[in-house]
């Protein structure tokens, strides 16, 4: 409604449709006409009346009686107050042979009042179109039966079921007008034809046109059908058609009496054909209708719909009085007036019964519309949660990926090949009796490109790829997961071959509980139940393969994994140096730098360890973006560096103003580390150091090649101890400089605790607990309740962490107290310049004493002793060179003349110290 009267121009298209229906309208009466009661209620009132005066009014004087005029007359206060149209408009609704009833003179009028106001504001053309209706309307009326409907609407109300009614009329009424428009326009353009081959009879003008009548026919139903019939159209048509009509009759349709005026104008007249009891108090008069129009033709009990009512005291009250009326007007008691009871609820009550209900049906329609729509899925609401979510990608127009896209990798590439060739040559396997693979699960860390080597996979096979998260198959609704399974499956089934691709299945294929505690994984496990019956159901010449993306294959159902099933399992991990290297060159296409490739490559995969395939991809991107920022020509090594920090560490927080004494603090402890991993032999080899806050809440940060480049894979006792004294160099530095310490070494603490508690309990490297693995509370639940050691062994343990890390430490106060000066020196460096890169160290304290390992030195140039012998400084455009010569300090540089100046011995107590604990350990 609001909509209607918030676009008037809806309100009339609406009524132009509906006007156009009603007048276009076929007079094809589809129910016989209502049974002609006008002749046996003349008859009884006839019968029954005791003053049958005519027409109700005194035969000399043709008035009313006495006291009741206003019950006839118009202009009495309680007449309907309507505008009585003249004399000549007073002619009665007629109804014609086919069922539709002509409108009184009086209707006709304010008919055309409205359609002026409708007019208001439109096109010609529409004013038109409606003005044809009206013409229409007049001519052929409404049907009858719609004409009845309104009546009983007005009289005694909506109601649900009338309701129903209205719409099933008004809609059928449109559609025989549009069968009607069809015919008649088909007719005409018959009759042209016709014409035209009367007037030029053509060669061509027999064979065909029997075939061709049908077409045009079917070609004007679709020309003509262009009128919609949606359900909102019929509802506006319905409600337009009743608005009219309630402008066209007088909206009274009721009006109260007294029982006197009751007994005198009507009772004592025979006019009344029956009386009505609505819910005890009320009584309505139904009137012979007829009799009342011809008597009184001015008074509205005559219009159709319209009824009088009196109020009761009591029922018996009421039928006491009737009947001592009708014994005193003689009338036998076979033929007495007929009383019925009635219960009437208001619409308003109705609502409220009803209200919850809709309230919630509504809700629940809401809610599964958004939580379908949200998706984008388009499936329909509630009716079509089980529809699957996978997106079809086509491998014609959606997927580019190749397998060269995909760096490194090679084994998993080498395995997923099989599948590839299966798809493209089934025959080959088929023919020697080989069963082909069901699917694949590959498994990784996030972001190493499982979904890539999937879309490759499609890519080369040339066939459809259905993708879909495990998460989609999860609603809250039950039942929703395996019934997604199913339409996956029949799906693909459908458009074979073609490969599904499950993202995170340990979403619904996690191992099944052995009890399920209060039922909360039944839809998951069910899902998971129904992704195992679909794949058994594969027979094996369907080339369907499921591959399935997770990071946790550990927490995945055993029979998910049985042969048959997912027959192989593809472990894809980090890259290593070879493989970031190329995944790089893969991500540098896309990139403009005038750097040397090889060399760029090189490094950059150097200095990433542990990067996946999406940091690699991401760091790229990154790069040319802070180019772009400076409004660089291309990017270089040093906007990938800056990016590759930025992924590490976070952005730089500006913001964060330390005090000189913080500052001061933060320098001392990063120069403890930096000298550990200078001086340490098996610490990895320092890069950078540096005092800039960053985003990662550290306030400074040293940063290393672990395995010095190399891709180390284990770690041995040696290194271990190194790289937590390295570690504690934090805080030691800060014992040995300042007078109290800071808070600034918690994670260092908590990286030492985890290292040496591993050695303990896992490594079997402490002698007191020995060859024994306990696990922790993260890989095993059982372990979360209870601790998988005796009290006593839990003692132990907490000595031998304890032993280790003071162990680390004192190595490391040994170094850092006889290099106390070096710590001094460089902290001061630092603090002057807040970042100090490798060549800025090699500077300070001279080519760093131990070999590097792997490519390192290829690409970072040296420091080490045997550059230095050959003569080699460390390279000039070395990653992060800040501009200082290689051998000295820079000019302006607060550094003593004579350092910096060739290798240095390490500690020699600290050699004692690695000496004997070697022996103790028996590294
Ligand atoms: N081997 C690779 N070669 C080239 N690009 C790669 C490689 N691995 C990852 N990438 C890049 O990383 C992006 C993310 O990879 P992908 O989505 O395949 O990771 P994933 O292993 O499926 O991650 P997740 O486990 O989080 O779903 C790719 O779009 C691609 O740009």
């Amino acid at each position: 409604m609001a909509t209607i009267l918030r676009r008037p121009q809806n309100l009339a298209r609406s009524s132009r449709q509906l006007l156009e229906a009603a007048s276009l309208s076929q007079t094809l009466a589809r129910r016989p006409a209502a049974l002609p009661r006008p002749l046996y209620a003349y008859a009884r009132s006839r019968k029954y009346a005791t003053q049958p005066e005519q027409n109700g009014k005194d035969k000399e004087t043709g008035k009313a009686p006495k006291g009741t005029e206003h019950l006839y007359n118009q202009d009495s206060p309680m007449s309907s107050g309507s505008p009585q149209p003249p004399d000549g408009d007073k002619k009665p609704p007629s109804e014609d042979q086919s069922g539709y009833t002509k409108l009184s003179t009086g209707e006709e009028k304010a008919l055309e009042d409205v359609f002026k106001l409708v007019k208001k504001g439109m096109p010609a053309s529409m004013a038109e179109d409606i003005d044809r209706a009206l013409e229409r309307i007049k001519k052929e009326g409404l049907p009858v039966e719609l004409r009845e409907t309104i009546k009983e609407v007005q009289a005694e109300g909506m109601s649900p079921a009338r309701a129903a009614k209205l719409w099933r009329l008004t809609t059928q009424m449109a559609r025989e007008t549009a069968e009607k428009t069809i015919n008649e326009k088909f007719e005409s353009q018959k009759e042209e034809p016709k014409q035209k081959t009367a007037e030029n009879p053509g060669p061509k003008s027999s064979g065909k046109e029997e075939g061709g009548k049908d077409k045009k026919k079917s070609d004007m139903f679709t020309n003509v059908t262009e009128i919609k019939f949606d359900l909102s159209n019929f509802l506006v048509s319905a409600f337009v058609a009743y608005l009219l009509y309630r402008l066209v009759v007088p909206t009274e349709n009721s009006r109260e009496i007294t029982w006197q005026e009751f007994r005198n104008t009507f009772f004592d007249k025979g006019l009344v054909e029956k009386l009505v009891v609505i819910n005890g108090n009320r009584v309505r008069v139904y009137l012979h209708r007829e009799s009342v129009a011809s008597m009184y033709p001015e008074s509205p009990a005559a219009n159709p719909g319209f009824y009088y009512y009196f109020s009761i005291g009591s029922v018996e009250a009421f039928e006491r009085r009737v009947d001592e009326a009708q014994s005193e007007l003689g009338i036998p008691s076979s033929e007495r007036i007929p009383v019925s009871y009635h219960e009437e609820g208001s619409w308003f009550n109705t609502l409220l019964a009803f209200g919850p209900t809709i309230l919630f049906i509504g809700a629940i329609m809401y809610l599964s519309r958004r939580a379908s729509g949200g998706a984008g899925g388009g499936s329909g609401g509630i009716f079509g949660m089980g529809k699957s979510r996978a997106k079809k990608f086509n491998h014609e127009t959606d997927i580019k990926v190749k397998f060269a896209d995909v760096a490194g990798m090679d084994e998993a590439k080498t395995e997923i090949m099989e599948f590839v060739s299966f798809l493209k040559e089934p025959g080959i396997y088929q023919k020697l009796g080989a069963k082909i693979p069901r699917g694949a699960i590959l498994s990784g860390p996030p972001g190493t490109g499982k979904t890539l080597l999937a879309k490759a996979t499609a890519g080369e096979s040339g066939v459809p790829f259905y993708s879909v998260s495990g998460s989609e198959f999860v609603e809250m609704f039950v039942g929703v997961g395996p019934s997604r399974v199913r339409d996956l499956f029949a799906n693909a089934r459908k458009n074979t071959p073609c490969i599904i691709f499950i993202d995170e299945i340990d979403a619904i294929g996690k191992a099944r509980a052995k009890q399920s505690f209060g039922g909360g994984n039944d839809e998951r496990e069910s899902t998971l139940n129904q992704i195992l019956t679909e794949m058994d159901g594969f027979n094996t010449s369907e080339q369907v393969v499921v591959l399935a993306g997770t990071n946790r294959a550990d927490v995945l159902d055993k029979a998910l994994m049985r042969p048959g099933r997912f027959d192989r399992q593809i472990q894809i991990d980090n890259p290593t140096m070879a493989g970031r290297k190329q995944i790089f060159a893969v991500h540098l296409k896309n990139v403009v730098t005038s750097e040397d490739l090889e060399n760029l490559k090189g490094r950059l995969s150097a200095l990433t360890p542990g990067f996946s395939g999406a940091d690699i991809a991401n760091c790229v991107n990154e790069a040319a973006l802070i180019a772009a920022r400076g409004l660089a020509d291309t990017v270089k090594m040093t906007h990938f560096e800056q990016a590759i920090e930025r992924v590490i560490g976070g952005l730089e927080k500006k913001s964060l103003v330390l005090s000189p004494e913080e500052k001061k603090t933060v320098s001392y402890h990063e120069a403890g580390h930096a000298i550990c991993g200078w001086y340490f032999q098996y610490a990895d080899p320092l890069l950078k150091v540096s005092i800039i806050p960053r985003g990662s809440g550290a306030l400074g940060y040293a940063q290393y090649l672990p395995g010095g480049g190399a891709d180390a894979v284990l770690l041995n006792m040696r290194q271990m101890m190194d790289r937590m004294a390295m570690t504690l160099a934090g805080r030691v530095s800060e014992e040995i400089h300042f007078e109290t310490v800071t808070s600034g070494a918690s994670d260092d603490f908590n990286k030492v605790t985890r290292m040496a508690t591993a050695m303990v309990t896992k490594w079997g490297m402490s002698d007191k607990i020995g060859y024994i693995y306990y696990p922790d509370g993260s890989e095993s639940q059982e372990a979360q309740l209870q601790k998988p050691f005796s009290e006593q062994t839990a003692r132990t343990i907490d000595e031998e962490v304890k032993r280790i890390v003071n162990e680390a430490y004192l190595q490391c106060r040994q170094l850092l107290t006889e290099k106390k000066k070096e710590v001094g020196l460089v902290a001061e460096e630092l603090l002057s310049k807040e970042v100090l890169n490798r060549n800025d160290m090699v500077r300070i304290l001279g080519p760093r004493p131990w070999e590097a390992k792997g490519d390192f030195e290829k690409y970072f140039g040296g420091g080490s002793p045997k550059q230095a012998e050959e003569g080699k400084g460390p390279n000039p455009g070395g990653i992060g060179d800040s501009g200082n010569g290689p051998n000295g300090p820079a000019p302006g540089s607060n550094l003593p003349p004579g350092l910096g100046r060739g290798p240095e011995e390490p500690a020699p107590t600290l050699y004692k110290m690695l000496e004997e604990r070697s022996k103790a350990w028996r590294m």
